[in-house]
């Protein structure tokens, strides 16, 4: 027999794998709402002006292709941390935080749940919302960690578990990691409400967890980068020593280029340079260092002022559509006499809507009206044109009557 014979075939991924049955799809109104990939009302992909811009800046510097350092470009790093955490953030200024370049989003949850494995004191264990990200459980149990659930959503409501997630949290085993989504909740679009961030904060305080916010969409959800990062500012400011994975994959729609930050904040600058040493030698082995031209781009956004405005107008652009669609959607809905009530589609938030349904109807828009999206129900709003909307509408409620 040979070598390989014992391997057999894996599952197409849950989410990637709709893409590949959507290209394979013939039907002229078939529709993409499965990876969270953003789309212009054209249904095209879309690259950011300011990006073309820092890549012209970038190519006029005729740079060389030299390694990064392991903890990969520092003008992106740096600028990437005082993104998450704010001009005027102490623990910044006092240099308590480690910042390292991740391969996107991934590669920075990865890098940090390898270290939390390798050097977390207390219980590892994380704690996920219910649902989370499907990449989410391999992550860290290819890193050695337990995964746990908390409650978070709530099927009725199609809205947060306020009440089931205090609950759970409450009863987390002491000095357990628990990961939080710092706004746009994939798969279900459900954010806490701020008063709701401040009970969670302190709960998690009360039970001593660690808390691993994962922050892919910063902007991207409400429009305005400081509201994104409020959860995260918010517990900061409240004593957490916090860890914090960043992707630039949908906010500056630099998807491939993958391009993240990993940040661990210290008790001090000496505990953080100890700490900095030690992921260096984790990451070393890994890929040894970061790729170069992502970064480049976003730090040369980041640290040139009318490029960071035009930014931030862009990415302000990307969520406004999102949110239009949300509206539209649901008026399309009312117009094809649907009885439920739609409200969750507006009251959530970010690149996916749970929409509730179950998967017989997803199996049946599917196949009857060549709508793709995950089997949980979750659908990537900017695969939503103003051309396909009332299709949408009324593949849905004919699917849900
Ligand atoms: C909460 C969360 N965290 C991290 C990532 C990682 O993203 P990246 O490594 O590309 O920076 C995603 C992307 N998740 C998806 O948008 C999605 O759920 O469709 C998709 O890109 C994916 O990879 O699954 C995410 O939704």
């Amino acid at each position: 027999s040979s070598i390989w014979s014992n391997v057999e075939m894996g599952p197409p991924d849950a989410i990637l794998g709709v893409s590949e049955a959507f290209k394979k799809d013939k039907s002229p109104n078939k529709m993409n709402l499965g990876v969270g990939a953003y789309r212009d009302d054209n249904g095209k992909p879309y690259v950011l002006p300011s990006v073309r811009k820092a890549e012209d800046i970038i190519r006029s510097k005729n740079l060389d292709k030299e390694y990064l350092g392991i903890t990969g470009l520092a003008e992106f790093t740096k600028a990437s941390a005082i993104l998450a955490f704010g001009d005027n953030c102490d623990a910044i200024k006092n240099k308590r935080n480690v910042t390292a370049q991740g391969i996107s989003g991934t590669g920075s949850l990865r890098i940090g749940a390898n270290f939390l494995s390798k050097f977390y004191p207390g219980v590892k264990e994380v704690w996920l919302p219910k649902p989370s990200w499907g990449n989410h459980t391999p992550i860290f149990k290819h890193a050695g960690i337990e995964v746990k659930q908390y409650r978070y959503y709530d099927p009725s409501t199609c809205g947060f578990d306020a009440k089931g997630a205090y609950e759970d949290i409450s009863k987390i085993p002491e000095n357990s990691i628990i990961l939080l989504h710092a706004c746009a909740h994939n798969p279900t679009g459900v954010d806490p409400k701020p008063d709701q961030w401040k009970e969670l904060s302190q709960i998690i305080k009360s039970r001593k967890l660690f808390p691993f916010f994962d922050m892919a969409y910063q902007g991207f959800a409400s429009g305005n980068i400081d509201n994104d990062a409020a959860a995260v500012r918010m517990f900061v400011n409240e004593g957490h020593n916090i860890a914090l994975a960043q992707s630039y994959a949908k906010n500056m729609g630099l998807y491939g280029e993958r391009v993240g930050a990993f940040t661990l904040i210290c008790e001090s600058e000496e505990e953080a340079k100890r700490c900095e040493s030690q992921l260096k030698i984790i990451i070393r082995p890994m890929y040894s260092n970061p790729p170069l031209s992502g970064p480049r781009i976003a730090s040369t956004i980041l640290n040139t002022a009318e490029l960071r405005s035009q930014w931030l107008t862009e990415v302000k652009g990307m969520a406004d559509r999102i949110i239009t669609m949300r509206s539209q959607l649901v008026e399309n809905l009312k117009k094809e006499g649907s009885s439920h009530n739609w409200q969750h589609i507006t009251d959530q938030i970010g690149m996916f809507c749970f929409t509730g349904l179950k998967p017989d109807q997803v199996a049946r828009i599917t196949e009857e009206f060549s709508v793709y999206l995950t089997k949980d129900g979750r659908i990537s709003v900017a695969g939503i044109s103003s051309k396909n909307n009332a299709y949408l509408a009324h593949a849905i409620h004919t699917v849900s009557k």
